[in-house]
C-alpha cells in the first residue's frame, strides 16, 4: 500500500499537506521534474536507475495448487526465499484482464476535469489522485493512481467509481469476484505449506477480507535516472495480486539486499506477500521490498489488489507458528494501516514497529 499501499482507513494521526498536480501534466509539459520528485539519496551516488540483473519469478500452476504435492512445495520456497511468485492458470480470461488494463489506460486518457470528478477526498486513500504528502521534504513518486475499494461490495464509494469507460464497472467487478476465489485457494495453499489445518491463514486473514485495487500510471520521466515510479516499500497487506504491464518493465525486488528486475509471462499475475502475512505466518514468509522505476519513453500502466485483514480485527502470529526454537517474532496488531500511513512516507519500514526483537 504504498504512498497508501492499499491500506485504509484514511491516513490515522497524519494529515495530508498539499496536493500536488497530476504527474501525467507534469508528463505532459515536458518540463523540469520539480525538485520534490528527485531522489536525495540515491545508493553510490549513482541515480536510482543503474542497471539490475533480472530474475525468474517461480511459476505456480494455480490449478495443480490444488492437487500436487510438487507444486506445493514450490509454493513453500517461493515464499520463504522470496515472498513473490506468479501464477498461471488462474482461469481468468486473458480477455478480461486486457480489458482490465485497456480501461485504465483510457480512463487516464480522459480530460482532467472529468478524472477530477472522481478525485479522492483529503486524507482518503479512495478516488483518483497522486501522492499523498504528509511531511515536508518528502520525496514524491512518479505515478498518478486511482483506488477503489472492491470488497466488501456494502463498503464501495461508487462516486468515485469512474464512468467512462463505459465497462470498468462491470469488468472490475468481475476481476474482483475472480480474485476472491484466487485468494481463497492461496490462502488455504499456504496454511498447507506451512503445515498448518487449511482454514488456519484463511481464519487469521478473516472471512470478510478489505480488497482494494490501485490503478496505476506511470508516465515517461525526463529524468529517469533520479526519480522513482514508486519508492522502495514493502506492502502492507496480507496478500498483493499485481497484473503488470504485458509491455513495459519497471519493477524490481531487493534479493539478497540486491535490486533485481522481473520479467513476468504476459498475462500471468505477480503475487506477492505482505506485512500482514508476515507478521501472521511469524516471519516465516516474507513481505519483499520492491519499487518501480520510471523510463523516459514509454507509459507504463499495472493494476494491483490489496487484500488485508479487516480494520480493527486483531492480526498477529497463529499459535501454532510459534515455538521454542521460533519465538513470537511480533505483536497482534489491529490497526496496522495506521502504523504503515506514519512510517512509509518517512521511508521506514512499517513492520519495524510491530516487531518484538
Ligand atoms: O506497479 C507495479 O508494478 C507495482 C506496484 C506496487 O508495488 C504497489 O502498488 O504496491
Ligand atoms: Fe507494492
Amino acid at each position: 500500500m504504498s504512498g497508501d499501499s492499499g491500506l485504509s482507513p484514511s491516513t490515522g494521526a497524519c494529515v495530508e499537506l498539499r496536493r500536488n498536480r497530476a504527474v501525467q501534466e507534469l508528463a505532459e509539459d515536458g518540463g523540469e521534474v520539480p525538485e520534490s520528485y528527485i531522489c536525495k539519496e540515491t545508493p553510490n551516488g549513482d541515480g536510482v536507475a543503474a542497471p539490475v540483473p533480472s530474475m525468474d519469478v517461480p511459476i505456480i500452476d494455480l490449478k495443480r495448487l490444488l492437487t500436487s504435492s510438487e507444486e506445493l512445495q514450490k509454493l513453500q520456497s517461493a515464499l520463504i526465499s522470496l515472498g513473490c511468485f506468479q501464477i498461471i492458470n488462474h482461469d481468468i480470461q486473458f480477455g478480461l484482464l486486457d480489458e482490465l488494463h485497456e480501461n485504465s489506460r483510457k480512463f487516464y486518457k480522459l480530460p482532467t476535469e472529468e478524472k477530477q470528478k472522481y478525485a479522492r477526498g483529503q486524507n482518503d486513500i479512495e478516488g483518483y489522485g497522486n501522492d499523498m504528502v504528509l511531511y515536508e521534504n518528502q520525496t514524491l513518486d512518479w505515478t498518478d493512481r486511482l483506488t477503489l475499494l472492491i470488497h466488501p461490495e456494502d463498503n464501495r464509494k461508487l462516486h468515485v467509481w469512474p464512468q467512462n469507460p463505459k465497462s470498468f464497472r462491470e469488468v472490475l467487478e468481475k476481476y474482483a469476484s475472480s480474485l476472491i476465489m484466487i485468494l481463497d485457494i492461496l490462502l488455504k495453499s499456504m496454511a498447507k505449506a506451512l503445515g498448518l489445518m487449511e482454514n488456519s491463514l484463511l481464519n487469521a486473514h478473516g472471512k470478510t477480507p478489505t480488497l482494494y485495487a490501485r490503478f496505476n500510471l506511470y508516465p515517461p520521466c525526463s529524468k529517469p535516472d533520479l526519480v522513482q515510479g514508486l519508492k522502495p516499500h514493502a506492502d502492507g497487506s496480507a496478500i498483493t495480486i499485481l497484473l503488470p504491464d504485458k509491455d513495459v518493465e519497471g519493477l524490481q525486488f531487493l534479493k539478497d539486499e540486491k535490486w533485481v528486475g522481473i520479467q513476468t509471462i504476459p498475462h500471468a499475475l505477480l503475487v506477492n506477500i505482505g506485512d500482514q502475512m508476515e507478521i501472521m505466518t511469524n516471519g516465516i514468509f516474507k513481505s519483499p521490498i520492491h519499487r518501480v522505476m520510471t523510463n523516459s519513453e514509454k507509459e507504463r500502466i499495472s493494476v494491483t489488489v490489496f487484500s488485508t485483514p479487516r480494520f480493527g480485527d486483531e492480526v498477529g502470529p497463529v499459535e501454532e507458528l510459534i515455538n521454542d526454537t521460533r519465538p513470537r517474532l511480533y505483536k497482534t496488531v489491529n490497526d496496522y494501516a495506521h502504523t504503515y500511513f506514519k512510517y512509509y512516507q518517512q521511508g521506514k519500514r512499517p513492520i519495524e514497529a510491530v516487531k518484538l526483537y
